[in-house]
């Protein structure tokens, strides 16, 4: 009988975000281009007799190690729907992914955890089942699981994927320090108190599905990007060092504060992250390809 199981779960940027105004429950309507990036967590659940949970790996001193992280919410959510009990498992997060760092680390870990569970359970959970768990988790979770690249409308929860005709080459800045993502919103709402409706941007989407790099550069958007540099001013000079060192794009991951910024192939990624790290506008650069598959089973 299996005793563990290992998840390995992607981080995802945001090549567009269009965010609306508030809604009366306080999230706001998105149109939401995710694309998963190969920088990864591995989370793995052992059998055991009591709940518990660990984590290595840079940052992870900022995660919380009780019942209050996405994914032990992961595992009790699903014993729960299952009748299970209180969950008798081990929970192991190897983090890569930055924390608090706007490329849903979280929820990729509550992604793994899920899928690792229904595996080491046996609960044999639906797809439909899985993303529902997902989505009652945040909003950013059921893109984890399902990876690649996808629309995410609604406030990001609900997905449709979306082709890729290649391969795009990132590097990631990692900020000294977090952003918390309600608070970036918050001053969205401050700074944009009339936005618009959002919607996906045509010539971005196909310049996903054809895999023109050139084209995607020149489409990527992010809303919340005057509201993430707003309340971190410095993440303007590292755009500027990423885009003097050669970057065909540079914008704020998601809500921030790991900014992304877009090269031509893997050398001249390789290159911009070596003058990211030399400007010393960031902890550390990372390269990492995309589109990147979703959560999948590596051991167990
Ligand atoms: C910035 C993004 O990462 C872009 O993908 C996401 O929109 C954030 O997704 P997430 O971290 O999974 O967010 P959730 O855990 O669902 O929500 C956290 C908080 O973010 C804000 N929030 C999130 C999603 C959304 N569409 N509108 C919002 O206003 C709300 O204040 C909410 O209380
Ligand atoms: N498994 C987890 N890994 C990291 N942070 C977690 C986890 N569970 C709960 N948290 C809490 O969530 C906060 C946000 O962490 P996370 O790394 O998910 O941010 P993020 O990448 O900015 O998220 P997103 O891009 O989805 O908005 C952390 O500061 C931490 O307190």
């Amino acid at each position: 009988m299996t005793t563990s199981v290992t998840v390995r779960v992607p981080a995802k940027v945001n090549v567009q975000l269009a965010v609306g105004p508030a809604r009366p429950d306080g999230f706001h309507d998105l149109a939401n281009v995710f694309l998963a990036v190969g920088l990864y967590d591995e989370v793995t659940v052992t059998e055991t007799d009591a709940f518990s949970l660990t984590c290595t790996g840079p940052g992870s001193d900022q995660v919380p190690l009780d019942r209050t992280n996405l994914a032990a919410r992961a595992a009790l959510a699903l014993a729960e729907r299952h009748g299970l009990g209180d969950p008798k498992v081990r929970i192991h997060i190897a983090k890569d992914i930055p924390v608090a760092g706007g490329m849903a680390g979280g929820s990729a870990d509550a992604a793994g955890a899920l899928v690792a569970c229904d595996a080491l359970w046996g609960t044999n959970a639906s797809r439909a089942e899985l993303l529902d768990i997902c989505a009652e988790l945040g909003s950013d979770v059921p893109f984890s699981l399902v990876g690649g690249a996808a629309l995410g409308t609604g406030r990001g929860e609900r997905l449709e994927p979306l082709d890729v005709g290649g391969e795009f080459w990132w590097v990631f800045a990692v900020a000294d320090g977090g952003l918390s993502t309600p608070a970036v919103y918050r001053e969205f709402d401050r700074l944009s108190p009339d936005a618009p409706a959002p919607v996906a941007s045509p010539a971005l989407l196909d310049a996903l599905r054809t895999g023109d790099v050139a084209a995607l550069a020149a489409s990527v958007t992010n809303d919340l990007q005057p509201a993430a540099l707003s309340l971190f001013p410095s993440l303007k000079s590292t755009l500027d060092a990423g885009r003097g060192a050669g970057a065909l794009a540079a914008l704020v991951s998601g809500s921030g504060p790991t900014t992304a910024f877009l090269a031509a192939d893997e050398a001249a990624a390789r290159a911009v992250a070596s003058a990211l790290v030399a400007s010393g506008t960031c902890r550390a650069a990372r390269v990492a390809c995309s589109p990147a598959q979703g959560a999948v089973l590596i051991s167990g």
